[in-house]
């Protein structure tokens, strides 16, 4: 049943897959393809103050096309409604991966926080910072490949990377201590701080500053003093301890940790961050498959999605695309 004309032919709208503060998320399918979506759907009445941050999360994930960032397929906007129409992640929340195996191997974390880093370094390198990374925002894809979400509180600093941001956002167990003082504080420093809070999590399997009170819990933080289990590695203690530095100028930066030794263990390559997306030549098969459909030339079809509107067309050949990844058939009925 569609309740919401305007994605009436285009989707099917199924079960709710999750809520999120001012959003409703939805499964749905393509119909052309048959493929999974999920569908972000906010009333914009129901917005208020967080309307701003629609519009930075959909200029963001316009702007950004990486394998291991959710794919935005389609925008549609009414005079009531925002729907995100974007990649289905059926792996669930990496979170929920985490408490059902309790902690994870050195490996194991190692070959997602990998991922991780590689989605951060890219959104680093777009000018964009994420300012809300926690095991939450971070789905997995049937194949267990890392997603992240929920870009609502990213930040575009205007100055380029090395300005100072103000506002406090995002949630205090992984916020940095600079950002909790609520004073100026560098994106990218914050966002490396966060991942040293993920990485622990991944290995530990609990938090390193976790209380019961937002005070004790802000004190803590301040204090950079977390327990670290006996079981952990040295080199794992080593890393954590680097991107936990409550100073912000003696953190890791990024790009020392792309190479960094606990990322290299078990002779992995230093991670890199250039997207397969933006590497992939526009792909003249699909582009044919929709010509043929829509009754057009290819040189018009190939002219019509290279101006990346975020409509159907956008949608219908990224997840046609998506499909010949997977070996599928590729139709289109
Ligand atoms: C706790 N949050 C504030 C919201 C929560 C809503 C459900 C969602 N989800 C789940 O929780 N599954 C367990 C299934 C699932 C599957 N695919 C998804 C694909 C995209 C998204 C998504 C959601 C939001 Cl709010 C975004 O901004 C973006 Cl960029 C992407 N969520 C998905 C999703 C995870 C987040």
């Amino acid at each position: 049943m569609v309740r919401f004309a305007a994605l009436k032919s285009l989707y099917e709208v199924e079960k709710t897959i999750g809520t999120g503060g001012f959003a409703k998320v939805k499964l749905g399918t393509h119909i052309l393809t048959g493929e999974k979506v999920a569908i972000k759907i906010m009333e914009k009445e129901c917005l208020g103050d967080d309307y701003p941050r629609v519009r930075i999360e959909l200029e963001a994930l316009k702007s950004i096309s990486h394998h291991h960032i959710c794919k935005l397929y389609q925008v549609i906007e009414t005079p009531t409604h925002f729907f995100m129409i974007m990649e289905y992640c059926s792996g669930g929340e990496l979170f929920d991966h985490i408490v059902e195996k309790n902690k994870l191997s050195e490996s194991e974390s190692r070959m997602f926080f990998r991922q991780i880093l590689s989605a951060v370094a890219y959104l680093h390198s777009k000018g964009y910072v994420h300012r809300d990374l926690k095991p939450e925002n971070i789905l997995l894809d049937k194949d267990l490949n890392i997603k992240l979400i929920d870009f609502g509180l990213c930040a575009k600093p205007e100055g380029g990377m090395e300005t100072h941001l103000q506002t406090s956002c995002g949630s205090p167990t992984y916020a940095a201590p600079e950002l909790i003082k609520g004073r100026k504080y560098i994106g990218s420093e914050v966002d490396v701080w966060s991942l040293g809070v993920l990485l622990f999590a991944l290995l530990c399997g609990f938090l390193p500053f976790d209380c019961d009170t937002i005070d004790s819990l802000y004190k803590k933080i301040l204090s950079g003093k977390y327990d670290e289990p006996s079981w952990l590695s040295k080199e794992s203690r080593e890393v954590i301890r680097r991107m936990l530095q409550v100073d912000p100028s003696k953190r890791i930066k990024v790009e020392d940790l792309l190479s960094h030794s606990w990322m290299t263990m078990g002779c992995y390559e230093p991670v890199t961050f250039s997207s397969l997306h933006e590497l992939q030549e526009r792909d003249e098969e699909v582009i044919d498959l929709m010509a043929t459909y829509y009754g057009v030339s290819g040189k018009a079809m190939s002219q019509r999605l290279g101006e990346w509107r975020y409509d159907y067309d956008t949608a219908t050949y990224h997840l046609m695309l998506a499909r010949k990844k997977q070996g599928l058939p590729l139709k289109i009925n």
